[in-house]
This record gives structure tokens, C-alpha cells and sequence, in this order.
């Protein structure tokens, strides 16, 4: 079953919802609020020097607007932005290209830019350092090293794992920022200004329940709105309210904490090791998922609301974990918590 939380897939007819629920403008983007003030300085900094932007990263899970935080600096630069992703970027030539490309102040926005090979990185580097890149040209004793100026550019690089970033990648980003998880309140303004968006009016209470349920997630909480426009819908309402707003979301399968099936199994799993620590590899066998999704996807929210903790020797349960699912906790040791 597709996870209604599921951060990373889409349909093409969702992409492009959320295309269109995508805030171009700070006084949109709501949240954040340290990362828009520094932003806001440096971006007027450079405007001001008529220079490029330095390079910025923004780390953290996903769906908390990285590429919409990218496609706003580069609406308040008033410069053009080239969207593309690592996996996109396979071979030197591939990001040569790209760069040859671009023009004076432009901005190259990479996501998942964790994922670009070594020998792509290290064009990289020189691109960012120095504005610069060798080419090589043919092969064996014939090869030869053409050297091509670029011109001064942005790179915006975003990623969900900061900690797989090689030291001279992540060095060579003159600010580097980390998203948030957005708290309710925050949400549920995301929420209403997204539904009025979809034309369809959104009672208060409605949003807040929505966000409550949304992992502190702007790409849950539109994914849930559009769900619960759907049975609004269905059910010939012409607003979003509280009630349809509630029996959508158990429909759905989401608790009131924002976890769905997949959360629960975890945390279940977890806690089944009585206070025991578990190993990432046997966690990501037994929920049937990849490292990756467990590491990226599912444990971000859950530490961060104090359910799960990273240790030395794996991850375990905390107090927390014991108190939502109803259980004991474990006997063995008293000192754990
Ligand atoms: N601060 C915000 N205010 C309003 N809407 C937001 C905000 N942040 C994100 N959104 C909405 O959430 C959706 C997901 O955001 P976005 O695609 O920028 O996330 P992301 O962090 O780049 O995700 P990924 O890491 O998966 O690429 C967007 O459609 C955008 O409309």
C-alpha cells in the first residue's frame, strides 16, 4: 500500500498540483523564519554589489521546501534558475554541459546533490571555487586538457543526508542551511493558503487537525488537504470541515500524532527489543524497506519528537515510544529511561 506520509513518490498529476500550491514569494513561504531573515540579507548583500549569490546548501528531510525556498532566491535574485537533480548528472560531460550553459548571476539548483558521483564532484569543485573547469579532450597519449572559464553563478545544492556530503563539497557552500519540521500553527497556514488556492474554503479547525497529523511536513499536509478535498467533495460539501476533516483523516489511517501504518510498525518493532538498542540493517529487513527510507524518511520526525533515539549501538525505543503505544515499560533494566 502506498503510504499517504510517503514523502518521495508522486503521480505526475500530483507533481504538478504541487507545482501550482508552490509559494513564489516570501510572504508566502511561511516558517523558517531564520533561515528567510539570513537569506534575505544575503541575497540584498549581494544585490546590492551586483554580484552573484555565494553558494548556498539547504539540508534536511524531505518535503520542507528546499526546492521552493531554491525557486524564491532566485525570484528575489531576478535571476534565471536550471532545476536538476544528481541522479540526472551521470557522467562529467553531463554536468559540463550544464555549466557551459549557464549566464552571468544564473543559479543551478541540485537536489539530492549527495548523491553526485566522485568524478562529478570533483568538476565540481573547481566550478564553485573558481569559476573554472578542465576539460579533458580524446584519450591516451593524445588527451588534452582545455580549460573553460564560466561565468559567475549560484549553486544551490539541497540534500536530505548533509552527513554523506564530502568535506570539499560541503566546504565550498559558502551558507549552508538546515530546514525545520514546521509546528502546527505553521501548518495549518500552509493548509489554508494552499486550499484557497484549490478554491475551496478550509474551516481553522479543519487545517489545525490536518496538521497535527502531517509529521511537521508541508508536502504531508497538501498531500492530506487534497485527500480531504476528495471526501469533502464526494460528500457534496462545499467547504472543508472539521468533521468530514476528522473521519477523512481515520479513513486515511492516520493517528492523531501524524503516524500511519508504517510509524507504528517501527516504533512497535523498536520497542519490542525491551530497551535494547537495534541495528539500522535489521530494522530496514523487518519493516521491509531500504536503509535510506528509514534513515531519511521515517526517523527524522520521530526523533525529533523525542520517539526514537540514535545511539551508538543502534536505535531504541524511548519513554515516549512506550507511552503512546500503551505499553509497559521494559522490567529488565530500570535505568534505561
Ligand atoms: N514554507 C512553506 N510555505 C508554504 N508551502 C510550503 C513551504 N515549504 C514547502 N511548501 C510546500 O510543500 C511542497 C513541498 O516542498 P518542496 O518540494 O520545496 O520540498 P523539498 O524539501 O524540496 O522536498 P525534496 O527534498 O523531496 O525535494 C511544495 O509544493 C510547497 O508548496
Amino acid at each position: 500500500m502506498d503510504r499517504i506520509v510517503e514523502i518521495e513518490t508522486f503521480s505526475a498529476e500530483e507533481d504538478s498540483i504541487e507545482r501550482t500550491l508552490r509559494p513564489d514569494a516570501w510572504s508566502e513561504y511561511i516558517g523558517q523564519e531564520q533561515i528567510k531573515k539570513n537569506l534575505s540579507v544575503f541575497i540584498e548583500a549581494s544585490k546590492k554589489r551586483q554580484e552573484a549569490l555565494d553558494h548556498v546548501l539547504f539540508y534536511g528531510p524531505p518535503g520542507l521546501g528546499k526546492t521552493t525556498l531554491a525557486l524564491i532566491v532566485a525570484n528575489e535574485m531576478h535571476a534565471n534558475i536550471k532545476v536538476t537533480a544528481a541522479p540526472m548528472i551521470e557522467k562529467s560531460g553531463d554536468l559540463a554541459a550544464l555549466l557551459t550553459n549557464l549566464e552571468e548571476g544564473d543559479i543551478l539548483f541540485i537536489d539530492e546533490i549527495h548523491r553526485l558521483s566522485p568524478a562529478v564532484e570533483e568538476i565540481l569543485y573547481s566550478s564553485m571555487e573558481d569559476f573554472r573547469i578542465d576539460i579533458i579532450i580524446g584519450s591516451g597519449p593524445a588527451a588534452q586538457t582545455v580549460k573553460i572559464d564560466l561565468p559567475r553563478f549560484t549553486l544551490i545544492g539541497a540534500t536530505t543526508r548533509a552527513g554523506m556530503l564530502s568535506n570539499p563539497l560541503r566546504d565550498r557552500f559558502g551558507m549552508s542551511f538546515r530546514m525545520q519540521f514546521y509546528n502546527p500553527i505553521e501548518l495549518a497556514q500552509i493548509i489554508s493558503q494552499a486550499s484557497l488556492k484549490l478554491n475551496k474554503e478550509i474551516l481553522h479547525s479543519a487545517a489545525k487537525e490536518i496538521a497535527k497529523r502531517s509529521r511537521g511536513t508541508p508536502r504531508i499536509a497538501l498531500r492530506l488537504l487534497r485527500r480531504v478535498r476528495d471526501f469533502a467533495e464526494v460528500a457534496h460539501e462545499n467547504d472543508i470541515g472539521h468533521e468530514r476533516t476528522q473521519y477523512a483523516l481515520d479513513e486515511l489511517g492516520i493517528n492523531s500524532h501524524g503516524f500511519d501504518e508504517m510509524d507504528l510498525r517501527l516504533l512497535n518493532l523498536l520497542a519490542s527489543a525491551n530497551g535494547r538498542a537495534m541495528g539500522l540493517s535489521t530494522i530496514a529487513a523487518a519493516l521491509s524497506e531500504d536503509e535510506g527510507t528509514v534513515e531519511d524518511v521515517l526517523e527524522p520526525y520521530l526523533i525529533a519528537n523525542g520517539y526514537l533515539e540514535r545511539t551508538a549501538k543502534g536505535r531504541k525505543a524511548t519513554r515516549n515510544t512506550y507511552e503512546i503505544l500503551n505499553l509497559s515499560l521494559p522490567q529488565q533494566d530500570g535505568s534505561l529511561f
